[in-house]
């Protein structure tokens, strides 16, 4: 299998992991978010395996609550006022000395802090571990959404790099020096939180009755 060359300074081993494979069968999938820079990425990481995205713009209401409960309820609704499957995807961004917060809530806090401000809020803690959390759900109209969750652990740092995709600026991943922002995208899309996630979405539309 080929990895990606390393291009880009590690502070320890860092396995990489493999590029999604090519799927016998490749449903239309049908993926609702209002954020470009998401389906850029998603468009990207599932290049290799013919499926084709259609992307429909939403601006869906977003529950107050876990991550997962609010991935669950974008999924329902997204399904239901396009009546067909549809695959939404909700991104946290989690502090490990705030026990997660702002978690699904980084949005808000990313709007009215911006960079610096995310900083802070970090300033009176040691630790400055964050979790990237990026949850993807599958629904059918009337049906149960399913969900699949990829994470990346990282820390915050003052932010680096090109700022045009959200906090990526202030995200470290663990193993690298480089922010998500300063690193190449295809590196950045082989070791995201959204990568780890689309493999189990890959998983998941590999069996065909779970298309039916
Ligand atoms: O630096 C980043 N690297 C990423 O990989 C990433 N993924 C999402 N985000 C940002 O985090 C918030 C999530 O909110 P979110 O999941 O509700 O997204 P959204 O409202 O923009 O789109 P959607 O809900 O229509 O899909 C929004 O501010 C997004 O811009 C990211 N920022
Ligand atoms: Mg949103």
């Amino acid at each position: 299998m080929a990895f990606p060359a390393r291009r880009f300074p590690i502070r320890q081993p860092f396995a990489l992991l493999p590029p999604l494979q090519k799927m016998a069968a490749t449903p239309n999938i049908t993926f609702v978010t209002g954020n470009a820079n998401k389906l850029k990425e998603v468009q990207a990481i599932l290049a290799p395996t013919g499926i084709s995205l259609v992307s429909h713009k939403l601006d869906l209401p977003e529950l107050q609550g876990t991550t997962q409960s609010v991935s669950l309820e974008k999924a329902r609704h997204a399904a239901s006022i396009l009546q067909r499957p549809v695959l939404t995807e909700d991104t946290s961004l989690c502090f490990t000395a705030m026990k997660g917060l702002p978690g699904p809530y980084i949005k808000w806090f990313l709007d009215s802090l911006g960079h610096d401000g995310l900083n802070r809020m970090l300033v009176g803690f040691d630790d400055k571990s964050a979790e990237a959390v990026c949850t993807f759900a599958y629904c059918k109209p009337g049906k149960e959404p399913v969900i699949f969750e990829g994470r990346t652990n990282g820390k915050i740092v003052p932010a680096r790099g090109p700022k045009d995709f959200g906090w990526d600026p202030v995200f470290m991943p663990d193993g690298f020096e480089q922010t998500y922002a300063e690193m190449p995208k295809d590196i950045k899309n082989t070791i995201s939180h959204r990568y780890k996630a689309l493999q189990k979405v890959l998983e998941f539309l590999k069996d065909p009755s779970n298309l039916e």
